[in-house]
């Protein structure tokens, strides 16, 4: 420390800058403390305690005030250390990551995935495959990739599939590829799966991904939100809802829950981006193994 002090001092000495705003003389030692008697203190006639004897320090010099002067400093220290101060980022660059979004049938995951990719451009939706029909205002390769029974087999077959299930009675997998090729661009993968869905990607991601259950405010808002989205006969809305209370129990296993209460979309958006900004900051991230 005292021979960077001494070093930064002799570099300065020689800077115009420092011939304005001398050093104080006592600022650097000229020789080790160590050797120098301490300094004799006097009780002050005062009341008003301790004085030292010998005479108050000269002011510290100004801080520098034109913007070639603050660059002499920065030079100075840099001359001081021997080294030049480097302006790569300081904090390593954010990795790509998965989030699972999760939760039971018409809570919303639809709705608050779109609105999060018209928010974040960065953020890949993974469009899964089903052998589900198509329903009418739903386009092929964006809601999902239609295809044949068959040629989901084939898919299967094929080890095409990082997850598939067969969900109210229709095969629903997400492609692998698609999730390799959107990461190797350095995009975040959004993937929207029932909840034994979420839960063998728990078993194949571990803790490398993010689990997100998304909830209704209550089962009655829940319900009247199924009502209102008008896709599903009588005979399979009970069976979403009664399904629906069976994954309810299952929030535990899931990293965060987010209400995504009537006419709050916006605020159950907010907070998926939350979570996403405080996972990219961690210091100790999620190593991804897909
Ligand atoms: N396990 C699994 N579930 C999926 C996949 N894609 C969609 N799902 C889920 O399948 C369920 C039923 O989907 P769908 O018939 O489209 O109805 P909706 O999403 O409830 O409107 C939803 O809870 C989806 O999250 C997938 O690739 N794997
Ligand atoms: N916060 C909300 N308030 C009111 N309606 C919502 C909200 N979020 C979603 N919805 C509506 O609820 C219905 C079900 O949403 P959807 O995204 O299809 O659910 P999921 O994908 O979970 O089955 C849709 O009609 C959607 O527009």
């Amino acid at each position: 420390m005292l021979l960077l002090t001494r070093r930064f001092s002799s570099v300065l000495a020689r800077s115009p800058f420092l011939a304005r705003c001398p050093l104080p003389p006592r600022a650097v030692p000229t020789t080790a403390p160590a050797s120098r008697p301490p300094p004799r203190r006097l009780m002050s006639s005062s009341s008003s305690g301790w004085h030292h004897s010998s005479p108050p320090p000269p002011p510290p010099p100004p801080p520098p005030s034109s913007s070639s002067d603050k660059d002499q400093l920065f030079r100075g220290l840099e001359a001081a250390l021997g080294t030049t101060f480097s302006s790569d980022p300081l904090a390593p660059p954010p990795e790509p990551m998965i989030i699972i979004i999760s939760g039971p049938s018409g809570v919303g995951k639809d709705a608050v995935i779109k609105r999060l990719q018209e928010e974040r451009e960065e953020i890949h939706f993974v469009v899964t495959a089903t052998s589900r029909a198509m329903r009418p205002g739903e386009v092929d390769g964006k809601d999902y990739h239609f295809v044949t029974k068959e040629e989901f087999l084939t898919m299967i077959e094929r080890e095409e599939l990082l997850e598939y299930a067969l969900v109210y009675g229709e095969y629903k997998g997400i492609p692998k590829q698609q999730i390799r090729d959107y990461m190797a661009k350095g995009h975040d993968i959004v993937l929207r799966v029932d909840i034994q869905g979420a839960a063998t990607l728990r078993e194949i991601l571990g803790e490398s991904a993010i689990f997100i259950f998304l909830v209704a405010e209550s089962e009655d808002a829940l319900v009247k939100r199924l009502i209102h989205r008008k896709t599903e006969a009588p005979d399979m809305l009970l069976v979403r809802i009664a399904t629906a209370r069976e994954e309810v129990r299952r929030m535990k296993h899931f990293d965060y829950v987010v209400v995504n209460a009537e006419g709050k979309l916006e605020g159950a958006v907010k907070q998926v981006e939350s979570i996403i900004d405080a996972e990219k900051a961690k210091i100790h991230k999620r190593r991804l193994r897909i």
